[in-house]
């Protein structure tokens, strides 16, 4: 009998194999068919990005848990690689956290991470944020570990402490999650390679790095990251900004040109599109069936 791997289970197999593990952001489920079909090993599914794209919104917590299991069960009922989920806070109390667990298990996510900000949140990279006390932040983990329904579930806990309270705040927090059962440390816009090091010396669960692009984190390569200890690298919203200023481009070209001439070298091709989607395979099935 073959034994089903979770996606949890699948996640940490995924960061056992790779050193770093690369995590990219896709928006969507054709961009995440993509980019498992490059090779990826691990997907994310950013909370700024379901704020942006699914509804237009600004990353300041106005998204509910359903908004961002509709986008999580998209994606996990198209591609079959683990998906890592932007929890942001959490949604609320223990009762919320546990449905927050239990709901994004049940939409087939790989695990979550969830941050020690104030609900009303911004974007890790922007100035002026608030953070709860180290004891809420415990009790958010700790609501965390308790909800789980699939003991592989990743449970990481994200801290934004950095920018308010500095490096040994942040560090301390760290290992009171991992403490209170957290399976991983996201460090929130660190700004140096020396910063990651100390986290990963002081704790014994795997460090991701964000390495979101236009914020306080420098664009470090994976080879530098793994040098001082990190075990995941996220690119969140890497090929959303692309796929943004690519959309623009086009939108304009058609109204100053009149057509879509001098940008449609720059488009995916029908059938490069139809390979992604196996359209063909689809095809086919239809004709066997339905053969006239
Ligand atoms: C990782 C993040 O939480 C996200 O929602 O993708 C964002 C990314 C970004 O705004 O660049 C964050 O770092 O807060
Ligand atoms: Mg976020």
């Amino acid at each position: 009998m073959t034994q089903v791997q979770s996606a949890g289970a699948k996640l940490r197999q995924a960061i056992a194999a790779e050193n770093p593990l690369q995590i990219v952001g896709t928006i969507n489920a054709y961009t995440a068919m993509m980019a498992e079909r490059v090779g990826h090993k691990a997907l994310y599914l950013s909370g700024a990005g379901v704020a942006n794209a699914s509804f237009g919104l600004p990353d300041l917590g106005m998204t509910s848990l359903n908004d961002v299991c509709e986008d999580i069960r998209r994606i996990t009922g198209a591609t079959d690689v683990p998906l890592l989920v932007d929890a942001d806070t959490g949604w609320g109390g223990a009762f919320n956290i546990s449905r927050t667990v239990k709901e994004m298990t049940r939409a087939g996510a790989a695990g979550f991470h969830i941050e020690d900000q104030v609900a009303q949140k911004r974007c890790g990279h922007r100035p002026n944020k608030e953070i709860v006390s180290q004891e809420e932040m415990v009790d958010r983990v700790k609501a965390s570990v308790d909800a789980r329904t699939d003991d592989q579930f990743l449970i990481m806990a994200r801290t934004d402490a950095l920018q308010q309270e500095g490096l040994q705040s942040a560090i301390e927090r760290s290992q009171a999650c991992v403490e209170a059962g957290a399976d991983a440390i996201f460090a929130e816009a660190v700004t140096t390679l020396e910063e990651y090091k100390a986290f990963t010396d002081a704790l014994n669960v795997p460090v991701l790095a964000n390495i979101t692009e236009f914020g306080a984190t420098p664009l470090f390569n994976k080879e530098e990251l793994a040098g001082v200890g990190v075990d995941l690298v996220l690119y969140p919203l890497s090929a959303f900004r692309a796929m943004n200023k690519a959309a623009l481009n086009v939108y304009q070209n058609i109204l100053q040109d009149g057509d879509q001439k001098a940008v449609v070298d720059s488009m995916q091709t029908r059938a490069e599109l139809y390979d992604f989607l196996n359209y063909h395979d689809f095809e086919e099935k239809l004709d066997a069936l339905f053969k006239k």
